[in-house]
């Protein structure tokens, strides 16, 4: 099977339990929610997506025949020799869609634990190292555990007592950020001050916020 890729970068992961941590990013192109045109957002399942994933076009996107080619694109761009362990973390668009057992295998031999950012409409390869799971509007979420449940809020229809039955470690809300180019501080947001007070009266949730915008990087 071919893989399409969008992009591929090396950077913190900004977001969730893992944020801060040096990470290679993975972006696979496609998503069921939306088509990625603009002239779709409105009408899409997922409408306030902040990510460009159409086309192979990015730096280190491309498509890649196999497992071990995609692998290898992946371990070309970790700093090898320079210690910690080797971190990827596969996001889009859709990794759902694409993401294969062999190519985590692949990884693992080489050192690698693999991650995965997911709308949780996919059923997912079972050798995972951390799953974050992210629900979007209206869509049926067929996952029933994850690592951590991130959630952007708020969405008038995925309030966080939908997922109360989800297992999993960490249970955060993650403040809707405008998409496009604007960047504003989490502090001067509603959804910021929003998700504090739920997560105030909601002890079993916490704040994460896209630190990565915050101190501008990719
Ligand atoms: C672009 S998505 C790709 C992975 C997967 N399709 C998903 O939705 O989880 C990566 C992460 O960005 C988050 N995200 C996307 N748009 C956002 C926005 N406008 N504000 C805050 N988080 C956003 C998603 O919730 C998800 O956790
Ligand atoms: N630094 C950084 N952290 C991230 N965590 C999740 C991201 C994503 O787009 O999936 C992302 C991203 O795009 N950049
Ligand atoms: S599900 Fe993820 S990739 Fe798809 S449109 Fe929503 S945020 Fe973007
Ligand atoms: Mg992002």
């Amino acid at each position: 099977m071919t893989y399409s890729v969008k992009e591929m970068f090396y950077t913190l992961q900004g977001e969730g339990a893992q944020a801060g941590r040096p990470s290679v990013f993975c972006r696979f192109a496609g998503c069921n929610l939306w088509s990625g045109r603009e002239e779709d957002r409105a009408s899409a399942v997922c409408s306030f997506c902040d990510t460009d994933f159409v086309g192979t076009d990015g730096p280190g996107g491309g498509k890649f025949k196999t497992a071990a080619d995609l692998a290898s694109a992946i371990i070309a761009q970790w700093p090898m020799g320079a210690g910690g362990t080797p971190y990827v973390v596969f996001t889009g668009g859709e990794p759902g869609l694409q993401l294969t057992e062999e190519l985590i295998d692949t990884l693992h031999r080489a050192g690698f634990e693999c991650a995965v950012e997911t709308n949780g409409t996919q059923q997912l390869p079972s050798n995972l190292d951390w799953v974050c799971l992210s629900p979007k509007g209206a869509s049926e979420v067929i996952l029933t555990r994850c690592d951590e449940l991130k959630l952007v809020f708020p969405q008038p229809e995925a309030p966080p007592e939908r997922f109360n039955t989800v297992n999993a470690r960490y249970r955060f809300l993650s403040p809707l950020n405008p998409w496009g180019e604007e960047v504003i501080l989490p502090a001067r947001q509603d959804s910021t001050r929003a998700a504090i007070e739920y997560c105030l009266a909601h002890p079993d949730w916490r704040l994460t916020i896209q630190m990565h915008k915050v101190v501008n990087i990719a």
